[in-house]
């Protein structure tokens, strides 16, 4: 299969001088195209800063992240945004929306941006997309006039507009109640399915235990990592099961 990214003995660094810290400690990883993984581990291992380099949201000290063949450390900061805008979708746990539009136009927005010429496409997508997920008759509405989980529907929309290659989420169902949770879960698996990868960031193991893969961080490195065969909706106990022992034995 082939790798849609290739991370390669990255290093990220924060702070000066005594302060000094690599958050990323020369790790190195790959996510194979629709793969569905996971990326658990202790507050501050640095789980969200290997999001933001493997995505490109944030530059690395060293190594190379190659994004389905382009390195994101050589290419210029316009090309990158052009590439995170087209090619990758990001659910972070409170949906970014502006105020002042409605939902549709909310989820429309980034993908408008310099493709106007294909606005009907894109609403027409954004329309069949806001169908799935179950929020078809939210488009006027103002994103104060939702809850978290359809707000959090309308950002999976937003996310998947422009048909990524892969979904970035960062702790995507934490402000979340246990059933909007699992439907967004659902939402993410559905997707997958179809053939994006995605890759969650999460605290929760009933949330890494929908994936197939889940990589375990600890101080800037992954540690271990486990596999799951596909979810078939009946397993959820035994692979949170797997999740906890493998947490337990590696003590994070
Ligand atoms: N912009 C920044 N400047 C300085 N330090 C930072 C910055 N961003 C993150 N850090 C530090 O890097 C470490 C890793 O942060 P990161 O957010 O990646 O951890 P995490 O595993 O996602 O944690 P959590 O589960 O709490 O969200 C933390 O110690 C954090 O304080």
């Amino acid at each position: 299969m082939k790798k849609i990214i290739i991370a390669d003995h990255i290093v990220k660094t924060f702070g000066e001088g005594d302060e000094q810290r690599n958050v990323l400690d020369g790790m190195s990883v790959e996510i194979t195209e629709s793969e569905f993984v996971a990326v658990m581990g202790p507050s501050g291992s640095g789980k969200s800063t290997l999001m933001f380099a493997l995505s490109g949201m944030d530059g690395v000290n060293s190594g190379k992240v190659v994004f389905d063949g382009r390195d994101l450390t050589a290419i210029g900061e316009n090309e990158l945004s052009d590439l995170r805008r087209t090619e990758m979708g990001f659910v972070f746990q409170q949906p970014t929306m502006l105020k002042n539009l409605n939902i549709l136009d909310n989820i429309i927005l980034p993908s408008m941006r310099g493709n106007s010429k294909n606005a009907p496409q894109i609403l027409e997508k954004a329309r069949a997309l806001m169908k799935r997920v179950g929020i078809e008759e939210l488009e006027k509405r103002d994103i104060t006039q939702v809850s978290g989980g359809q707000l959090q529907r309308a950002g999976i929309c937003r996310a998947l507009t422009n048909s990524p290659k892969i979904i970035f989420g960062d702790e995507p169902t934490g402000s979340l109640n246990s059933k909007s949770a699992q439907e967004i879960m659902d939402i993410f698996s559905e997707i997958n399915a179809d053939g994006t990868a995605v890759l969650l960031v999460t605290h929760d193991a009933k949330v890494a235990a929908r994936t197939e893969r889940i990589l375990f961080m600890r101080d800037g490195k992954i540690v271990s990592e486990l596999k799951l065969p596909k979810f078939d909706g009946m397993d959820m106990d035994d692979r949170i099961g797997k999740i906890t022992v493998k947490m337990l034995e590696i003590g994070i």
